[in-house]
């Protein structure tokens, strides 16, 4: 089902004291969330288990891991499963950062080996897509962030995209203080959404929500949020400082 999503991504940022007060200073703004609407808190992954027993009775928080390898388990030192993400009850988890793309390597097979292991495991993916700048100015974006779909999700059935969560960032947009206007957000969201509509047609393709992200603050989140193909924001720096993520959570449409 679509919904409004504020999700805050946390990215490799907080010491445990700073997760606690973090986490804490949120529950203190007593925000509630009604049944269309959902705040995801990705936290490094140190910190899940405290996020998911701070939040638990909290009516439509969720939390989210930032990342997770290919397979359930075996040989691979220094990484995290899908299987144990879940045995700890997180709910999402974020998928093709731009920053795992770039500074990992991650490549579209590969994250759709990501998907696939996140579906298998009961975790909804907050898929990433989004262009670099200089694609933007050659005005290549549309084909660029069609490509990255088609190659990690085109091989998914149309059962699979319940609940699915897709988030267009931005290269040029995250971390930068320069925002895509509401308008580009909005004119890339609604081509995402076409996306979806012609491999899987209209239902599927409305029931997806999408999210933006980059540089949303707390004085841009009304603005962007209110375009009809925009379903809330991934938000990284404001995720940081509770009044400007609160702000941004009673932006939600
Ligand atoms: O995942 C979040 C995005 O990378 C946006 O980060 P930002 O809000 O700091 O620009």
């Amino acid at each position: 089902m679509r919904k409004q999503i504020a999700a805050a991504n946390w990215k490799m940022n907080c010491t445990l004291q700073q997760a606690i007060d973090l986490i804490d200073g949120l529950i203190k703004e007593n925000i509630s969330i009604i049944p269309d609407r959902e705040v995801v808190i990705a936290v490094p992954f140190p910190y899940l288990i405290l996020a998911k027993e701070k939040l638990k009775n909290r009516n439509g928080f969720k939390v989210a891991a930032q990342n997770c390898y290919t397979q359930s388990s075996g040989a691979f030192t220094g990484e995290v499963s899908t299987v144990m993400l879940n045995s700890i009850g997180i709910d999402y988890v974020i998928i093709g950062h731009s920053e795992r793309r770039e500074i990992f390597g991650e490549d579209n097979k590969m994250l759709s080996q990501k998907v696939d292991i996140c579906l298998t495991n009961n975790l909804k993916p907050i898929f990433c897509c989004g262009e670099p700048l200089q694609i933007r100015e050659n005005e290549t974006q549309n084909e660029y962030v069609e490509k990255q779909i088609r190659e990690s999700l085109f091989h998914l059935e149309s059962a699979q995209l319940e609940n699915f969560v897709v988030a267009y960032e931005p290269i040029w947009a995250i971390g930068t203080g320069k925002t895509a206007s509401s308008q580009q957000a909005q004119e890339m969201q609604a081509h995402i959404r076409n996306i979806f509509k012609e491999k899987y047609g209209g239902a599927i393709a409305a029931s997806i929500s999408i999210l933006y992200g980059g540089s949303v603050k707390a004085n841009n989140a009304k603005e962007i949020f209110e375009k009809p193909d925009v379903d809330g924001g991934l938000v990284g720096g404001a995720s940081l400082v509770v009044a400007e993520f609160a702000t941004i959570i009673k932006s939600l449409k």
